[in-house]
């Protein structure tokens, strides 16, 4: 099954072209991982996946949704609630707990029962060993356990696909690595990742399909295989 597709897009910022012709397709549990130097389009990119950027040219569908060819429009909130998204604009709120962080979320996402948002709220945490730090303020965390309850947020509502920017960009290696073999499990459950990262070194240990943004195309190794440099 294909969780996502885009044909001949055009990744615009206002009216400049970042990527042109992008056509892939990702099936339901793959890996990706998206590659390019600084201001190559991977955030474009996968903005455009989550319709914050319109796909002014070319098509696109993402878990069951058309992209839009302009702004938003009144079907995104459904899209992105299909997706978990994981990105440095949605940092935590730091003036709330985990589970309130999380609530948050649901709520917004329409859920209702509160027994049943507490419930969900502990399984997600569970799932990324934080089952203690409900209570915790955010900034009683480490940057690792910070991005753990990211993570876990981005689960909350079983998300067919992740779309992650730079997921272990400011944390050590042992923590990034801990932090990718989360993404392995989450993965392994059978949901779709892809995930931007400048860190080859993760590439090189845990290994997928790699697409690359590089002078304003987008090439993939499963079509063309390349060398990573
Ligand atoms: N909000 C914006 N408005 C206008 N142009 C933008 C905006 N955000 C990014 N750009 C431009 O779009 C191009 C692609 O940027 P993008 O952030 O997608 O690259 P990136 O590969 O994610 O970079 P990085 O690895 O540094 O995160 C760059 O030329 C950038 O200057």
């Amino acid at each position: 099954m294909t969780i996502l597709e885009l044909h001949d897009a055009y990744i615009m910022q206002d009216v400049n072209t970042v990527l042109q012709k992008v056509t892939f397709a990702l099936e339901k549990g793959e890996f990706a991982y998206l590659v390019g130097r600084t201001g190559s389009g991977k955030s474009s990119l996968l903005k455009t996946l989550y319709a914050d950027l319109p796909l002014p040219a070319g098509t696109g569908a993402v878990a069951g949704f058309t992209l839009p060819k302009k702004g938003s429009t009144d079907k995104v909130p459904y899209l992105r609630r299909k997706l978990g998204i994981i990105f440095q604009d949605f940092q935590l709120l730091f003036d709330r707990t985990v589970a309130e962080n999380l609530l948050f979320v649901l709520n917004a996402t329409g859920w209702k029962g509160k027994a049943r948002k507490q419930q969900r709220i502990s399984e997600v945490l569970m799932r990324v060993g934080l089952a203690n730090s409900a209570a915790k303020m955010p900034h009683q965390l480490s940057g690792g356990e910070q991005q753990r309850v990211v993570i876990a947020r981005a689960l909350l509502n079983e998300p067919v696909l992740l779309l992650a920017d730079e997921p272990t960009g400011n944390l050590d290696p042992d923590v990034a690595d801990s932090i990718m073999r989360l993404f392995q499990e989450i993965n392994n459950a059978g949901t779709a990742v892809l995930m931007a990262t400048h860190n080859y070194q993760l590439i090189q240990q845990y290994p997928h399909r790699v697409l690359k943004c590089e002078q304003g195309q987008l090439i993939d190794s499963a079509v063309t295989p390349f060398e990573l440099t």
